[in-house]
């Protein structure tokens, strides 16, 4: 606990008079893509109703790729939106409503909070916070929604999920995970870290070519033959960031997210990135342009041999003490909890995505005959 923050009798209780009382646990509803759009573009507007039950989250932005022009236009057209949309946000229903408001120093970002809570407070889920750099930014926005929660006579609190997107802000990782009972999950934000960091990089997320390793050089008698060729093998600039943002999101009991991929052409690059971060711990990513919404659907979604394989250990590892060999391979209180993760995702996606469901099912009946 820091100097700044609650003492924990403190921690669970609302921070304005009527305000709604703070989640204990995070719900873990799907959100395998947060698909951004502009409420500003027509174009884009007009997409979302017909987009609604087929992606997790949709994310009305407000901050970065709106034009300083449209920024009102871009708020008004978010309340818009939520507001005529069915089914969209408000804690039930397929799809969940998100913004990403503009950055704390901005000169928007109060007038996104005050605006959006008392108009569409109930059907946000969620508000992303940009260039979050430590606990304090976390508890200005948090008392800030207390009193416009309160105003607004809302019952439920928004919850807030913070961008991890300059030095400090990873520096801090723990401490915003822990700033408040609304921190809902972390993304990250690798084209504003880059530029933070001074990386040498131009790209939103993704990887380089130039970040790599070469293999060592065949030796002939002993001495190095230097001028051979070698293999090189390219890395991913983003393990770190990624590794410590789940664990920092684990310990608090909330969610960590991979950010943009912003080579749209790309997909197979786009896969493997959001794959690597998949496979890390993350549950979900975010999406820039309809076509990146299957592939993080697919991408988050266990796969269906995955599914398979897990329910057999739970299955073979009866009260789940001891150890088994399945298929030449030892099973034990570890790789089941494990297994537990990826089956309880696949009842978690099941119960909102019907094809998955489908896939899922029909691996449970193939796996009862092999069984048989
Ligand atoms: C990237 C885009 C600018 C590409 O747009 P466009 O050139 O229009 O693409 P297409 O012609 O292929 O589009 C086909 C149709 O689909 C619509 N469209 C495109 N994108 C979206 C979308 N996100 N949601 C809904 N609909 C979309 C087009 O309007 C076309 O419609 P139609 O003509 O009627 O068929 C664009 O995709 C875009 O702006 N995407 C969002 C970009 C964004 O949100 N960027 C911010 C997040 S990344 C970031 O902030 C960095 C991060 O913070 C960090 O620091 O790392
Ligand atoms: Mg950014």
């Amino acid at each position: 606990m820091t100097a700044a923050s609650r003492s924990p009798k403190d921690f669970f209780r609302p921070l304005a008079v009527g305000a709604p009382t703070p989640l204990r646990e995070i719900p873990a509803r799907p959100s395998r893509a947060i698909h951004f759009f502009d409420p500003s573009n027509p174009k884009m507007a007009a997409k979302v109703p017909d987009m609604i039950g087929t992606v997790d989250v949709l994310l009305g932005n407000l901050e970065d790729a709106i034009k300083a022009d449209n920024k009102v236009a871009a708020r008004e057209g978010l309340v818009e939106i939520a507001t005529s949309t069915a089914n969209l946000g408000g804690r039930s229903g397929p799809t969940q409503l998100w913004t990403r408001i503009n950055s704390l120093d901005s000169p928007w970002a109060l007038d996104d909070l005050t605006t959006l809570v008392p108009a569409i407070g109930d059907k946000l889920d969620v508000i992303m916070v940009p260039k979050v750099q430590g606990a304090e930014d976390i508890h200005y926005v948090d008392r800030l929604l207390a009193q416009l929660e309160a105003k607004a006579g809302l019952d439920k609190p928004i919850l807030v999920h913070a961008i991890l997107e300059t030095a400090r802000g990873v520096a801090n990782v723990e401490e915003i995970c822990g700033a408040s009972p609304r921190m809902q999950g972390l993304s990250l934000g690798p084209a504003d870290l880059a530029a933070d960091r001074r990386m040498k990089t131009t790209r939103v997320g993704g990887g380089h070519p130039g970040y790599l390793v070469r293999e060592d050089p065949p030796r002939l008698g002993g001495v190095a033959n230097l001028e051979a060729s070698r293999a090189t093998y390219q890395q991913d600039l983003w393990h770190y960031t990624i590794a410590r943002m789940v664990d920092a999101c684990a310990m608090h009991g909330i969610y960590p997210y991979y950010g943009p991929f912003g080579d749209i052409a790309d997909t197979t690059a786009c896969e493997d990135q959001f794959r690597n971060a998949f496979l890390l711990g993350c549950v979900g990513t975010w999406s820039l342009h309809p076509k990146q919404v299957a592939i993080a659907n697919r991408v988050f979604s266990p796969s269906v041999e995955d599914v398979a394989h897990a329910r057999r250990v739970v299955a073979a590892m009866g009260d789940g003490t001891g150890a088994v060999m399945l298929d030449g391979k030892m099973e034990d209180d570890a790789s089941l909890k494990q297994c537990l993760v990826m089956v309880e995702l696949a009842e978690q996606l099941a119960a909102v995505d019907p094809e998955l469901k489908k896939q899922y099912d029909a691996i449970g009946a193939d796996a009862d005959e092999s069984e048989a």
